[in-house]
């Protein structure tokens, strides 16, 4: 049977030490929906994803991707899904080219895919440029097609458009668009709340790793039931959010 969800998150915890937990995070991700997970600073978010893609061993509570846990397969898991890191560490005596060639090798990927990304993502010109030589901008650049090479039905970002100047944040939300019109499912973090009401159908809003809601990005920016209420934004829903949390 056809496995309508693409990811299902049951009761994840992940407790570093008594004051510093993760707890009862539990949320869905629809087959070719757009998913953004959000919050402030230490929030959560990375080790969310971190636990996800098999990096943080999760204290308690499952994971499945596609119906499936990493238990049960762990390289077919690991096949459904591409992931972006906030930070990338590349060979930096590679140049950008050889760094996609090795992913690309890895995944099975044509070379012709390889250059069709360097194009999508700016880096044609400088592809025979070492990485050491590449701005923190070219690197991240190089990260998300790194990302994109696998064509994997889940594509895991982590503050994707973070520290890109607004021509390539821009370039990444169109990426982000065009991946989404072809039906991969899209996870990504973000504290950048307008881009998240620009590119997600859904949004999960942490605080001090807990989970505080879930919905679409129409509901929490509709108002109140009023019909005539004036619309809010997703950074006002984020800021009453974390004020009604502040002990008074
Ligand atoms: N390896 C680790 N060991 C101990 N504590 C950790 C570890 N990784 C993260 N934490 C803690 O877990 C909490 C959540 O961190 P996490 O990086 O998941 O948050 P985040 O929402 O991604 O934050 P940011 O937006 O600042 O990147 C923080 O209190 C952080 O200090």
């Amino acid at each position: 049977m056809e496995h309508n969800l693409m990811v299902e998150v049951n009761d994840l915890s992940k407790i570093y030490s008594p004051s510093n937990r993760i707890e009862h995070i539990n949320f869905e991700i629809t087959k070719g929906e757009c998913f953004a997970l959000c919050g402030g600073n230490g929030a959560g978010k990375s080790t969310v994803i971190q636990m996800i893609i098999g990096n943080v061993k999760p204290s308690s509570g499952t994971i499945k991707l596609s119906g499936m846990t990493m238990d049960m397969n762990r390289a077919v898991y690991k096949s459904l899904f591409s992931y972006m890191p906030d930070a990338m560490v590349f060979p930096k005596v590679l140049t950008g080219y050889e760094v996609l060639c090795f992913f690309a090798d890895l995944s099975n990927v044509p070379k012709g895919r390889v250059d069709f990304l360097l194009e999508k993502v700016g880096l044609a010109n400088d592809k025979d440029k070492k990485v050491r030589e590449y701005s923190k901008g070219m690197q991240q650049r190089l990260a998300l097609a790194q990302s994109l090479l696998p064509e994997a039905p889940l594509l895991i970002l982590d503050e994707p458009t973070n520290g890109l100047d607004p021509y390539w944040v821009r370039e990444f939300k169109n990426i982000i668009k065009e991946e989404k019109e072809k039906g991969t499912t899209i996870l990504f973090s973000s504290h950048i709340l307008s881009d998240v009401e620009e590119l997600a159908d859904r949004v999960a809003f942490m605080n001090s790793g807990r989970l505080l809601v879930t919905d679409t990005v129409e509901a929490l920016t509709k108002g109140n039931n009023d019909s005539s209420a004036v619309k809010t934004t997703l950074e006002e829903v984020f800021f009453s959010l974390v004020k009604a949390e502040q002990p008074v």
